[in-house]
């Protein structure tokens, strides 16, 4: 692997009862890039930073994070991730904070480390009036956000987002874009899928789009982008069933609307 890259990802595949999910995908994601992977639903974005990260066994390919082969040595690369899985799972019968003490310990942080770094991201995270309240009760966008200071509390070198601001309200929102701005910013690496252009031009160095198990275009975002927004780059490249699946051209949903009833 190259020195400069955080992620390196070559011929990844997985099916699922003998349906392709994810298709021969190739990454390269820079150190200290904030990379967006973007694509339909279905395309492979779940399946494949699942096994980017090793929560799901590839059936080929390799991953190196931060120069370590995630399957040969998950030690040593799971030391170097956090996540925030789709569908997160969490201890729902411990308060928010009590969460994080057990997430630091289990990260190999001492007590007074955890303590002082949960404060912090509490606070940043608006989760503080919260901290003693089962996870059971968060709502939505509180767990996104506990899961985020979880992912984040050891400092991991790559961070790995699925759908990182949904649920969450617009100032937590913006909070969190600051965060992994500065976190960037400092060398990090931010890995996320998300199904918001504005969000991914906004916030990404590069992008990659994603279709059908595949790598369809990859790069830095001016370069994916080539001069067009990323919504529209994004529509070219994949296309929307309106103007390319097999009602085209046939007046598709012209029954809906316009209800005499
Ligand atoms: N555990 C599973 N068992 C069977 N099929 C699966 C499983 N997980 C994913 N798939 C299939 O793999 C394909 C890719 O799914 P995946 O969740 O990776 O897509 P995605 O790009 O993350 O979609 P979305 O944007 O809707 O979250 C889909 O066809 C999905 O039905």
């Amino acid at each position: 692997m190259t020195s400069s890259a955080a992620v390196e990802v070559r011929g990844l595949r997985k099916a699922f009862d003998g349906k392709v999910a994810v298709d021969g995908v190739e990454l390269t994601v820079p150190r200290g890039s904030f990379y967006g992977l973007v694509g339909p639903n279905g395309a492979g974005k779940t399946t494949s930073l699942s096994m980017i990260t090793g929560l799901l066994r590839p059936d080929a390919g390799t991953v190196t994070v931060a120069g370590h082969d995630v399957w040969q040595n998950p030690y040593e690369a799971k030391e170097r991730i956090g996540i925030l899985p789709e569908g997160l799972r969490l201890f729902e019968r411990l308060g928010g904070r009590e969460l994080l003490a057990y997430t630091g310990r289990l990260r190999g942080l001492t007590g007074a480390e955890t303590d002082e770094r949960a404060d912090q991201l509490l606070d940043v995270l608006g989760l503080t009036e919260a901290a003693d309240k089962l996870v059971v009760d968060y709502s939505t966008g509180m767990r996104k956000k506990i899961g985020l200071a979880a992912a984040l509390l050891h400092n991991p070198p790559v961070l790995f987002l699925d759908e990182p601001f949904e649920s969450v309200d617009p100032v937590s929102a913006q909070t969190i874009r600051e965060v992994l701005r500065s976190y960037t910013e400092s060398g990090s690496t931010v890995v996320f899928s998300s199904h918001v252009m504005e969000l991914v031009q906004a916030l990404c160095s590069h992008v990659a789009i994603m279709a059908d198990g595949r790598i369809v275009t990859a790069g830095t975002l001016d370069d994916v982008r080539g001069g067009r927004s990323l919504n529209d780059a994004f529509m070219e490249l994949v296309g929307s069933p309106l103007t390319t699946g097999k009602t085209k051209g046939k007046g598709a949903l012209q029954w809906l609307g316009s209800s005499s009833a």
